[in-house]
């Protein structure tokens, strides 16, 4: 039985109705509707929330988040309140000047334009902020939120919801550090109406049917420290490379990061072979151990279309992306047709390629005008692995700043050090082998773990470490190992 005494506050500005009156409110403009609905996911569900309709009824808003307000108020003290976009927003927004907390604004993108902040509002590292959303399934969106706070350094304790499904978020989000409070639960909202006869029984069974067996499990991403356990609130949380792909909105990163995570691979092959045949056979054996097969498809002697067919086809097979190194360097009207015609046609079949600052930013603007219709990802070439290379100086902050302009296509970079602490560049680096080195025309070598590790970059690339070696398969497996390894000591170290 739901606590009614407890749920029961007098009416007015700082206080709420009763849990009885809000559930059946909330019943009677069907934001709570039972029936048949088809899930984003297509699952079948008997119950389905509409809490955006919230809005359409201010008095409603007031006691909504005047709940919200007194479920947590659980001993923790924050310093400000922030709504997981959309329908929380209008939710924190009603905390926050009722109650004189400061509020912020998370975007669920970065801004083109201005500041390219994620996260509105003032703020100083070490504060704590209290997330609100309005339903939790499996926590995740309430995690991306926690995310982005934790990335500017901002502690996030506890969140607080309208309605907790009972599907595992709220476990979820502990293994993540966060205390979830809610206001009700979905077992609660199905007693209350349940007692007040606006529901049958079957439904009733039904619902707590289909909540039993559509729970999510708990699978923490997010690396936790001691610290956390012993409630450290000034530690900045470490991104995996599953948190990151939660928080990046260009698919290709997205894809990239979860298959990192996935795979447990941070590889990226270089497979500068010189027949179709070759590249074929390498990309099928080596292909369970990478993210990212780099090609110079310039240098296959005898290519053909079906060729780049049949890449695309073992690359969805062992989920890899195709990353073509053409390194366009042209202005923008020339590297449109380098990209989209010729005899390679390399827009139709590779996933991200990339190119140099040097002539402007029309060359991103003109690579771009093929590629983002297409889904396609740009990566600019910011620093180089050879010996005397021009790029030195301020290219690289430079080639940065083009990025960032440029975000909708481009993301990330051929660099050999970390450019940006912003989550969603990848940083990848060529010039890499088991031991440092160079070879006789300038290639210099780092070792995985220096460029994981200690230069902080998301990938290596290999070529001749892996296509030189006796067996291509067990060297790709030891570089996957090394450069896996060196992540998870950052992880550790960080
Ligand atoms: O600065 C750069 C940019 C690109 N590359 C490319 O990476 C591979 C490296 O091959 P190795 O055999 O591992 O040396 C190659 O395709 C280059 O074109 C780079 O080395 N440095």
């Amino acid at each position: 039985m739901i606590d009614i005494e407890a749920a029961c506050l007098p009416v007015g500005m700082g206080s709420a109705t009763n849990l009885n009156d809000l559930v059946l409110k909330l019943f009677e403009i069907g934001a709570v509707k039972f029936g048949n609905f088809t899930l984003k996911s297509g699952i079948q569900s008997p119950v389905y929330f509409d809490l955006r309709v919230i809005i359409s009824y201010p008095d409603l808003m007031i006691d909504v988040s005047e709940h919200l307000y007194q479920a947590s108020k659980t001993g923790s003290t924050y310093q400000s309140v922030c709504g997981v976009p959309y329908t929380a927003l209008p939710l924190a927004t009603c905390i926050s000047t009722a109650h004189k907390f400061p509020m912020l604004i998370r975007r669920k993108e970065a801004k083109d334009y201005g500041t390219k902040k994620i996260i509105e509002g003032h703020y100083k590292p070490g504060d704590v902020c209290l997330v609100v959303e309005d339903v939790v399934t499996s926590g995740s969106s309430v995690l991306e939120t926690v995310l982005s706070l934790q990335q500017e350094e901002i502690n996030v304790t506890d969140a607080v919801v309208l309605v907790d499904r009972e599907q595992g978020g709220k476990d979820m989000l502990k293994t993540k550090g966060i205390k979830l409070h809610s206001v009700c639960t979905i077992t609660q909202i199905l007693e209350v109406l349940g007692n007040m006869g606006k529901l049958e029984q079957d439904v009733i069974n039904r619902t707590k049917q289909f909540i039993h067996d559509n729970r999510f499990n708990p699978n923490g991403n997010v690396k936790r420290s001691p610290e956390d356990e012993g409630g450290d609130r000034s530690i900045k949380r470490v991104l995996t490379y599953g948190d990151r792909a939660k928080l990046c909105s260009h698919s290709v990163a997205k894809f990239l990061f979860t298959t990192m995570e996935d795979k447990q691979t941070n590889l990226a092959l270089s497979a500068d072979v010189t027949t179709g045949a070759e590249l074929l056979r390498l990309a099928d054996a080596v292909g369970p151990h990478i993210c990212i097969l780099k090609t110079h498809i310039d240098i296959i002697s005898d290519f053909k279309p079906d060729l780049v067919h049949d890449l695309s086809h073992l690359a969805e097979k062992h989920g890899f992306l195709i990353f073509e190194d053409r390194k366009f360097a042209d202005i923008g009207n020339t590297v449109k047709h380098q990209y989209s015609s010729g005899v390679y046609r390399i827009s139709d079949w590779s996933h991200i390629i990339n190119a140099h600052a040097l002539p402007g930013p029309g060359i991103v603007q003109g690579l771009k005008e093929v590629g983002l219709v297409k889904d396609r990802a740009c990566l600019l070439i910011a620093e180089m692995s050879s010996k005397g290379n021009l790029a030195t100086g301020d290219y690289a902050k430079a080639t940065l700043k083009m990025a960032e302009e440029h975000d909708d296509f481009v993301i990330g970079f051929i660099t050999q050090s970390k450019l940006s602490n912003d989550p969603n560049w990848v940083h990848i680096t060529p010039g890499v082998k088991l031991t440092r080195g160079k070879d006789s025309l300038g290639q210099q070598y780092l070792t995985p773990r220096e460029v994981i590790c200690d230069k902080e970059c998301d990938i290596i690339i290999v070529g001749r470490g892996i296509t030189e070696a006796e067996d291509s398969v067990v060297a790709a497996k030891a570089f996957q190992e090394a450069g896996y390894n060196a992540y998870l000591e950052r992880m550790q170290k960080t």
